[in-house]
């Protein structure tokens, strides 16, 4: 007897909506269904097997789902929760959410949702400053956290069927409540880009004035603000959410910027070697995504520019300095974006030493 399938509908076929169809695709049991308001969204997701059907209708792509993900920019996750009120759903549906920010969406969604439907709040620790289906990957959450936000009374045995669905992510689910998530995340996310954006727009303004600052513009400040490339209108979105927490944030970051002027200002050696020790120490300490329970990948993806030539050049690059890769995949080529080309090495002191040498070249390369 064949097995009844269980339907996904991810509305937002987007990086995330878009990484999580894939996740879900492993399973073949179940058909995902993505919902997006723009219809080049799904044409895309469709050529690249994100996703079994698309429609620009949300009845049709909501109708038969077990589980429905609201993977849409924050502001539209609101909207669609209450457009979910006026449809027919399942008897049983799961309704989550990917939405960086937590408690306004969790509070909305218990408000509106009927009685017969299970809302639980979710977010994925794992992204890029890149955004669209083509970048998704049904590794890019690989080993990361994924925050659940229940609130207090949902079943359990829901809770479990989302948990259990999700460990096709490959991700570790946690669970905490809403206020907290937005707490932690806005000092380890939010307002990372802020602060990463801020950098951006003064070293600009600092460039009007003497154009080597773009030019000399070397690692620290690449790495340092790789997130300013997010999408702004996401960024924008996920500050007017967790107001609160930012503004806090952000006074307690002036604080700190306050403190360091001091002992600047006072030729404090001591003290301005314990502040970069105290961050260098903290920020070694961090638990590495790689050390799940998984092994870890010797995956690096590297942004190819559309010039003719640019794959030989890198295989030649890492072959002349007897880099051993054991896989190579393009990702993307279409017109209209750059390719990615993922390498996978030998091993990770490999991958270390091509990424050392991509960089060093210019490359924009990036691990999940
Ligand atoms: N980018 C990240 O790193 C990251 C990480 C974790 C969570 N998130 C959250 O995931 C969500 C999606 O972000 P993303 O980076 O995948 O964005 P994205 O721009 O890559 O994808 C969003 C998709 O939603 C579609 N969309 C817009 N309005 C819609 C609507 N009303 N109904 C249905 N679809 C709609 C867009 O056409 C697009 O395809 C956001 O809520 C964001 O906060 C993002
Ligand atoms: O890696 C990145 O580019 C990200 O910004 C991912 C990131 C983050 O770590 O801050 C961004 C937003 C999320 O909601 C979760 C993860």
């Amino acid at each position: 007897m064949e097995m009844k399938k269980t339907t996904i509908a991810v509305i937002g076929v987007g990086l995330i909506g878009g990484s999580i169809a894939l996740s879900m695709r492993r399973d073949p049991n179940i058909r995902v269904v993505g919902y997006d308001v723009r219809q080049d969204c799904l044409d895309k997701a469709l050529t690249l097997g994100v996703i079994h059907a698309g429609t620009t209708d949300l009845q049709t792509a909501v109708r038969e789902a077990n589980v429905i993900f609201l993977a849409s920019p924050v502001e539209q996750i609101f909207a669609t929760l209450h457009l979910l009120t006026e449809l027919d759903l399942q008897e049983d549906v799961i309704v989550t959410d990917v939405g960086s920010t937590k408690s306004n969406i969790v509070a909305q969604a218990l408000e509106v949702i009927p009685e017969h439907v299970t809302f639980i709040g979710g977010h994925p620790m794992a992204g890029s400053h890149k955004s669209g289906v083509e970048a998704a990957s049904d590794r890019l959450m690989e080993n990361a956290y994924y925050v659940l936000t229940p609130a207090p009374g949902t079943s359990k045995e829901k809770i479990e069927r989302l948990t259990e669905m999700l460990s096709l992510t490959r991700a570790k689910v946690v669970h905490m409540d809403a206020n907290t998530h937005d707490q932690v995340v806005g000092a380890v996310s939010h307002f990372p880009h802020v602060l990463a954006s801020a950098l951006v727009n003064l070293v600009a303004g600092y460039d009007d004035e003497n154009a080597w600052h773009a030019r000399l513009a070397a690692g620290g400040f690449r790495d340092i603000t790789r997130i300013a490339s997010s999408n702004p209108r996401m960024w924008r979105d996920v500050l007017l959410q967790n107001r609160d927490h930012i503004l806090k944030i952000a006074n307690d970051w002036a604080s700190a910027l306050q403190n360091v002027v001091t002992l600047v200002e006072k030729g404090d050696p001591d003290g301005i070697e314990h502040f970069f020790k105290t961050a260098r120490d903290f920020r070694d300490g961090l638990p590495e995504r790689k050390a799940g329970a998984l092994p870890p990948l010797n995956d690096l993806y590297i942004d190819i520019p559309d010039h003719p030539g640019e794959i030989g050049r890198i295989t030649t690059l890492l072959g002349a300095r007897q880099i051993n890769i054991t896989n190579l995949q393009i990702r993307e080529t279409r017109e209209d974006i750059y390719g990615a080309l993922r390498i996978t090495f030998q091993s990770q002191e490999e991958l270390e030493k091509g990424e050392e040498l991509l960089r060093y070249f210019d490359y924009n390369v990036y691990k999940r």
